[in-house]
């Protein structure tokens, strides 16, 4: 029987053979038999969690850090190559390290006289009820337990989003699909609130986000500013992810005295860049822009929040001309339309900080196509154990 080995883990998290095989599970370094069945290699590792397999939160458990440098690695500089870009330096691969996730939707339902909660399975709505998690921060992993009570003890049976997200206050959660019906039950929630020393409870019952208890405003500090965060919004997903993707953008626009943040959210760039650079921070989400501007007037940070959609209304070439840099960090369908722009404008350094090799580099090619060279790029694996890529890049001309 003929074996072959996996050379490298594809994007969707198959071990790759150089025939081209994909073998689900197999990780570099693996053999692989015609039959199908994985000889683990020196980089197979069993996997550090008991859901691993059933659980959709994470699908390369199986893989040692060499092996999850690797394919953070390759998803980004195969995305370049693709694209034949010329990269003047690979700067080293960053991993978020096991339980630092400091956001997470979770799902819950009732079962039987208890509730299962935890992520669902991959491709499937069944839940995992989560034991154990290897990903989440230790202080939103604490309220998995307490939450399986409280929904085991809500009347309701529909299914139940629940959005965690570490704050400045502890944790702002949020509960979509649970009803609260009459005094006793508000009155259950808010005891829940304060006995697990939560940030902030919202429900959700089909009217948006509705606060039950935030004893102090909630805030999310970037840079030095602590800033409101609003329900629902963007958020690094892990806070040493966010340090390498703010001090790489640091670093590379340190000089500039003014700077553009494109796609800016609630501010984790223009309050990391400002004073001594002064900063256009620009967003269309109307509560992340509404968050950013207050914190920067109330601190008297030179930061100017806009409110603008930069898919149907970009910054013009002459609006982006008057910028010393500019700093862009768009959702996963990449800035066409602003890259365009910025590839016709006289700017001459952009770091572009991306969680979608596929559509940066296409943009990149843009940038280059128009005289900038692609100096630095990062790999960064903030969704440990999982598929999702991220990146920091630098282009000058
Ligand atoms: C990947 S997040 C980055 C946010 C911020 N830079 C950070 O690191 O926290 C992308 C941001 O782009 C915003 N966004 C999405 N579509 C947009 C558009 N058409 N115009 C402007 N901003 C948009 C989202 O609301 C989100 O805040």
């Amino acid at each position: 029987m003929s074996k072959e080995t996996i050379l490298r883990i594809a994007a969707k998290g198959d071990g790759v053979t150089e025939s081209g095989r994909h073998v689900s599970g197999a990780v570099t370094g693996d053999t692989v038999r015609d039959d199908g069945t994985i000889i683990p290699g020196p980089h197979h590792v069993e996997a550090p969690c008991r859901h691993f397999g059933t659980c959709g939160g994470c699908q390369l458990q199986q893989a040692d850090e060499t092996a999850l440098r690797q394919f953070v690695t390759e998803r980004v500089a195969f995305a370049a190559e693709a694209q034949e870009l010329e990269l003047g330096e690979l700067l080293p691969t960053h991993l978020s390290p096991p339980r630092t996730r400091r956001r997470a939707t979770l799902h819950a339902l009732k079962a039987g006289k208890g509730a299962v909660i935890g992520f669902r399975e991959a491709r499937s709505n069944r839940v995992v009820d989560m034991r154990e998690c290897h990903i989440l921060a230790p202080e939103l992993f604490a309220l998995v337990a307490p939450l399986r009570g409280l929904i085991a003890n809500h009347s309701g049976r529909q299914p139940i989003d629940i959005s965690l997200t570490l704050a400045d206050q502890g944790v702002d959660c949020q509960l979509k699909g649970f009803t609260a019906e009459g005094l006793a039950a508000t009155e259950a929630l808010l005891d829940f609130a304060r006995d697990r020393g939560l940030a902030r409870l919202a429900l959700d019952q089909g009217y948006g986000a509705e606060t039950l208890w935030e004893p102090e405003p909630v805030t999310i500090t970037l840079g030095s500013i602590p800033v409101g965060l609003p329900q629902n919004s963007f958020l690094q997903p892990t806070r040493d992810g966010e340090q390498v993707l703010v001090s790489d953008t640091g670093e590379f626009l340190g000089e500039a005295r003014t700077v553009a943040d494109l796609f800016a959210g609630l501010g984790t760039f223009a309050f990391a860049l400002a004073d001594p650079a002064k900063v256009l921070a620009v967003e269309a989400a109307r509560d992340a822009h509404l968050a950013c501007k207050a914190a920067a007037n109330m601190r008297g940070v030179p930061v100017h929040a806009m409110h603008r959609d930069l898919f149907r209304n970009p910054l013009t070439a002459d609006e982006v001309s008057r910028f010393g840099a500019i700093v862009l960090d768009p959702p996963r369908a990449g800035a066409r339309e602003q890259v365009a722009q910025i590839a016709q404008s006289t700017v001459s350094r952009v770091a572009y900080v991306s969680c979608n090799p596929s559509s940066w580099a296409r943009d990149a090619k843009t940038l280059v196509d128009a005289g900038f060279r692609l100096e630095k790029l990062r790999p960064v694996g903030q969704f440990r154990w999982s598929t999702h890529v991220e990146l920091t890049s630098y282009f000058t001309r």
